[in-house]
């Protein structure tokens, strides 16, 4: 991975849990879309859903948002039950979907009015959240004008706003940055972390930028074929899979040669002059290829140390292969 994280995803601070289900079932037809999915998500916390397109991440959103009913499984959402309280569990979260909820004919201010009013918000406390959260999206300048001009990343702002209207305990978002450049992207980035740190608010998150999911989730799951098969933090996920290493550059053959000696099961490339050593990346194994180096007194030209990415977790863990480019594309840590 090449991007470094600006900032440390939150800790979990709180045990509560915002969501548990128990063996949600779902069907379209004869089609199986999850099979026994299990969640125990804690407040205050992101939560991303990973998995490949049609797995079954926005049925899951949108059970656990009440738009539509499972087949079976219990679930309990801001300690609330998804059925039989189905009207508590929607004043207590948010829902930004794949499909913006902007009109493109309102003003930014109007569409948040608009919100407002659906919330039963008075004219006043309306109005007063409208202006609290066109400034800090930064939509004060436009706020007088209408959604169709604004760029994607806008709108998208726009449309998180319009979900924080009704002030939700957990948020939803449903692949929120699908579609925008990097700076647009980095820019939601920091409003989820702000939700989360400022406001102690639980985001359910779906997305295919592993990247994303790395970035901000405190706990990740990978869906595939309906089932939950590896949930952790980034770091618990990485640690499964294997692909870990130090690579080593010689400034010649002999020294390659030599440093191949000790290193008995390590890949060797003649031409780049590089041993490939099998690590975990921790300091003591980092610490033990330079030690057993130096005992034979070969000079290293450089070190690399490669750690396995979410994206190799991802296509491991769904049986998927790595693009051969993305495979020769370097993702060494130094
Ligand atoms: N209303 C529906 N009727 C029939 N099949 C559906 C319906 N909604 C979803 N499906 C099917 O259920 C499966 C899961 O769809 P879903 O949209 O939940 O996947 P997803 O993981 O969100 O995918 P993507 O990443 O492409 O958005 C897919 O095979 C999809 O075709």
């Amino acid at each position: 991975m090449t991007a470094t994280r600006t900032s440390a995803p939150t800790a979990p601070k709180a045990t509560a849990p915002a969501i548990t289900a128990e063996g949600l079932r779902k069907s379209y037809g004869d089609k199986l879309v999850l099979d026994g999915i299990d969640l125990n998500i804690a407040e205050g916390t992101v939560f991303a859903l990973l998995g490949p397109n049609g797995a079954g991440k926005t049925t899951t959103v949108e059970i656990l948002s009440t738009l539509i009913d499972a087949d079976a499984g219990e679930v309990q959402v801001a300690g609330c039950h998804l059925t039989r309280a189905a009207d508590a569990v929607r004043s207590a979260i948010g829902v930004t979907g794949q499909f913006s909820a902007v009109d493109n004919l309102l003003t930014a201010e109007e569409n948040l009015l608009l919100m407002a009013d659906l919330h039963h918000l008075d004219r006043r406390e309306g109005k007063r959240r409208a202006k609290n959260l066109l400034r800090r999206f930064d939509l004060a300048e436009v706020a007088g004008r209408t959604a169709h001009t604004f760029s994607g990343g806008m709108r998208r702002k726009l449309d998180l706003a319009m979900t924080l209207v009704g002030d939700p305990r957990i948020i939803f978002l449903d692949e929120p940055t699908t579609g925008l450049d990097p700076r647009s992207r980095r820019t939601m980035w920091e409003i989820i972390r702000g939700l989360v740190a400022d406001d102690g608010v639980t985001i359910f998150l779906t997305t295919q930028y592993l990247e994303e999911a790395d970035q901000l989730a405190d706990r990740i799951a990978v869906l595939d074929h309906g089932r939950l098969i590896a949930e952790g933090t980034a770091e618990e996920l990485k640690q499964r899979i294997p692909g870990g290493h130090i690579r080593v550059r010689f400034a010649d053959a002999q020294s390659l040669e030599t440093a191949a000696g000790i290193f008995g099961i390590a890949a060797r490339d003649e031409e780049s002059l590089t041993l490939q050593i099998p690590s975990d990346g921790s300091i003591p194994n980092l610490r033990a290829v330079l030690d057993a180096l130096e005992a034979t007194a070969v000079q290293a030209e450089s070190l690399t140390v490669h750690t396995p990415d979410l994206d190799d977790v991802f296509l491991t863990l769904t049986g998927q292969s790595r693009p051969a480019d993305a495979v020769d594309s370097p993702k060494e840590n130094a």
